[in-house]
């Protein structure tokens, strides 16, 4: 680990992250490519984490009016003080104090003095309830038959992610390591692995891959069936061109990409072979992105839900009969996974859900499921469809 303190630049760079997160501007986590990436992945991870206790404790200390980068300062500085116990305290208070000026420096270290001396009653109300939006807890509060187990679930979230690697010529998949042989190997959830391998399709001559980008599951689709000529979609220029980058560089002969927006596209053929892996709230990321939890709400859910019915709806009408559809999210909320499933079973009489063919290890039986406590990598929905005449 980079010893204590972390350079300016890294510490300014998690304060612009929470202040742009508080204002309601955060993206995504912008944390992949620094020299300094554990350390501060460490304090970004505890932060958001713990997000909604560490509102809730702030919000006993504060008056309604505090200015939104002395929040961010006293949530970085309150992370550090009460669960990461590695970094001195006078440190997570000085650089805290440092990251606001003028009048806020001395709002900052008041607050932060009086966390760090009332840490041990501090911790003593902590719950993992609290760590977690309302909206979530209340989707899952019910799936569980006890509070234990409920507990136990939201604790498998906090667990520390485990990441892995395809190898992509025996497309198996490998415990991720340092300076890994990237024309060997592509960094890929373990159960995102899976998707393109959860039915055994019988010579598909053609496949599409409707929302292609960055290009794991295509890797996979082109090494699993090199005889298919296979259409790779993405709508996102700048993702597009990652997905290009990963032909050349595994040789996927059997793949043309294109972009476009699927739901736009006039395809003049159809396919045997459909892999749907669909845009959604990527709440099945909340392991390895812990601020999905606090950018995505009950209004997102349902929006993303109609949205991936449209793609159902297209990716069906482009599928040969007795064609084989996998359509895929990485969440595990109902609107997304189950109720489309189902939605598009008593919509069209000719399609059919189907087992898929590989050994799962999930809850349910006929489609593929990975929630939290059940499984070390993102939570996957999947499930298989076929159309008949
Ligand atoms: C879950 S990601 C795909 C991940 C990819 N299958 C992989 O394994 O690397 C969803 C993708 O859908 C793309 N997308 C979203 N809306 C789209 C649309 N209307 N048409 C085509 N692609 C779209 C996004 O740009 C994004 O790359």
């Amino acid at each position: 680990m980079n010893k204590w303190p972390m350079p300016d630049k890294n510490r300014r760079r998690l304060f612009n992250l929470l202040l742009s997160f508080f204002k309601g501007e955060l993206k995504e986590d912008f944390f992949h490519d620094s020299p300094y990436r554990k350390f501060y992945r460490k304090i970004y991870f505890e932060t958001f984490k713990h997000l909604g206790f560490i509102q809730y404790i702030l919000t006993s200390y504060l008056k309604k009016e505090t200015p939104i980068e002395s929040i961010a300062a006293l949530t970085l500085g309150t992370a550090q003080i009460l669960f990461l116990s590695d970094i001195p305290e006078y440190a997570a208070v000085n650089e805290s104090v440092n990251l606001v000026k003028g009048k806020q420096k001395s709002l900052v270290n008041a607050v932060l003095r009086r966390i760090a001396s009332n840490k041990e009653a501090i911790l003593k109300q902590y719950s993992i309830l609290y760590d977690f939006p309302e909206y979530f807890i209340d989707r899952w509060k019910n799936k569980f038959n006890n509070q234990e187990d409920f507990e136990k679930f939201l604790k498998s979230i906090h667990e520390k992610p485990e990441y892995y690697l395809l190898e992509v010529d025996t497309l198996k998949p490998t415990p991720y390591f340092e300076d890994f042989d990237k024309k060997r190997y592509y960094p890929m959830d373990i159960n995102s692995q899976r998707i393109p391998l959860l039915y055994e399709v019988k010579n598909p001559q053609k496949i599409l891959d409707c929302c292609a980008a960055p290009g794991g599951k295509t890797i996979i689709l082109s090494k699993k069936y090199p005889e298919s000529k296979i259409t790779a979609m993405d709508k996102s220029r700048e993702r597009l061109i990652l997905l290009k980058n990963n032909i050349k560089n595994f040789s996927l002969e059997n793949v043309t990409p294109i972009l476009a927006d699927f739901l736009d596209y006039k395809f003049n053929e159809k396919f045997d072979f459909i892999l749907l892996d669909a845009p959604c709230t990527s709440l099945g990321t909340i392991r390895k992105h812990p601020e999905v939890v606090w950018l995505k709400n009950d209004k997102d859910i349902n929006k993303m839900s109609k949205i991936q019915k449209r793609f159902l709806d297209k990716a069906l009408s482009l599928l040969n009969n007795n064609g084989i559809l996998i359509y895929s999210v990485c969440s595990l909320e109902k609107e997304e996974g189950i109720n489309n499933i189902n939605y598009i079973i008593n919509k069209y009489k000719n399609v059919k859900l189907l087992k898929p063919t590989i050994p799962l290890n999930s809850e349910e039986k006929d489609f593929f499921y990975t929630p939290f406590h059940l499984s070390k990598g993102d939570g996957f929905f999947a499930a298989v469809l076929t159309k008949t005449e």
